[in-house]
């Protein structure tokens, strides 16, 4: 579903991507690991077209996407859930729900008003709601809303553009663990249909929500494959020691 071909990325003369070459499935849901620095950051730039490559190609469907740009990869099915500055805080959960679905529907922001209240925008709010437990807060305004049910409304909007791949850096930054496990959970309980890549500091979160696990360090891949051969791996008991001892 999604692919990278040997994708390499440099800032002047440090290299921070380096050779990444992935493959995930349909419906796979992947986790990304490493260190501060490895580079997932930049290889979700590069994946959602917010940096291009120096090399190498990104592939979605079977689809060469490395030249496009980020609504193209968008319009496409390749959507990323980001932290910061992508909800209006004046509005309710509903209609920051509705707003992306609408424009997801072709309608213009000039008349979202109207187009909040069109049957196909309103199924859309509906389901995502319901996927990430946001029915209880749909009317409350995002800025009254805590720090967990904004973390779960970003991945409802990226939601409703209706993916097929979601990219998602630290969903659960900033949250307790506690919160953590149970917003791993409704990540765990999405549509199977929908191919899930996330980065995630903490390993042990990690594996509440991975099929498969890719770790990066100095911006290569250095392990690639399931959760029980990651946990037995004496290179990433290295490369993790705090996380791993603090687990
Ligand atoms: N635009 C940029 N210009 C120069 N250097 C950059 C740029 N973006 C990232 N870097 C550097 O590239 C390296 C990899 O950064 P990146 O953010 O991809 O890592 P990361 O694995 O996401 O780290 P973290 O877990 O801390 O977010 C770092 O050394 C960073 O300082």
């Amino acid at each position: 579903m999604l692919e990278t071909r040997d994708l390499t990325k440099s800032f002047g003369a440090m290299q921070v991507t380096r050779g990444v070459s992935l493959r995930l499935e349909r419906g796979e849901r992947r986790v990304i690991l490493g260190p501060n620095g490895a580079g997932k950051t930049t290889l979700f730039n590069l994946l959602a077209g917010e940096l291009a490559p120096d090399s190498g190609a990104v592939l979605l469907a079977g689809e060469d996407i490395t030249a496009l740009p980020v609504a193209r990869r968008a319009r496409r099915g390749l959507s990323r859930s980001y932290q910061k500055n992508t909800l209006f805080d004046g509005l309710s959960v509903e209609e920051n729900l509705g707003l992306a679905a609408a424009v997801h529907c072709g309608q213009g922001m000039r008349l979202w008003g109207d187009s909040l209240a069109r049957p196909e925008v309103r199924e859309i709010v509906a389901e995502v709601a319901e996927m990430v437990q946001l029915v209880p807060h749909l009317h409350a305004r995002v800025s009254e809303v805590s720090y967990g049910v904004r973390r779960q409304l970003e991945v409802g909007v990226a939601l409703a553009t209706r993916p097929s791949v979601l990219l998602m850096d630290e969903p659960t930054s900033g949250v307790g663990p506690e919160m953590a496990r149970g917003f791993h959970r409704l990540l765990a309980d999405l549509p199977r249909s929908l191919t899930l890549l996330i980065i995630e500091h903490d390993m042990d979160l990690a594996f509440d929500v991975a099929d498969t696990i890719t770790v990066l360090n100095y911006g290569e891949v250095v392990f690639d494959g399931l959760p029980e051969a990651a946990r037995g791996s004496r290179l990433l008991q290295e490369i993790y020691m705090g996380d791993w001892s603090d687990a």
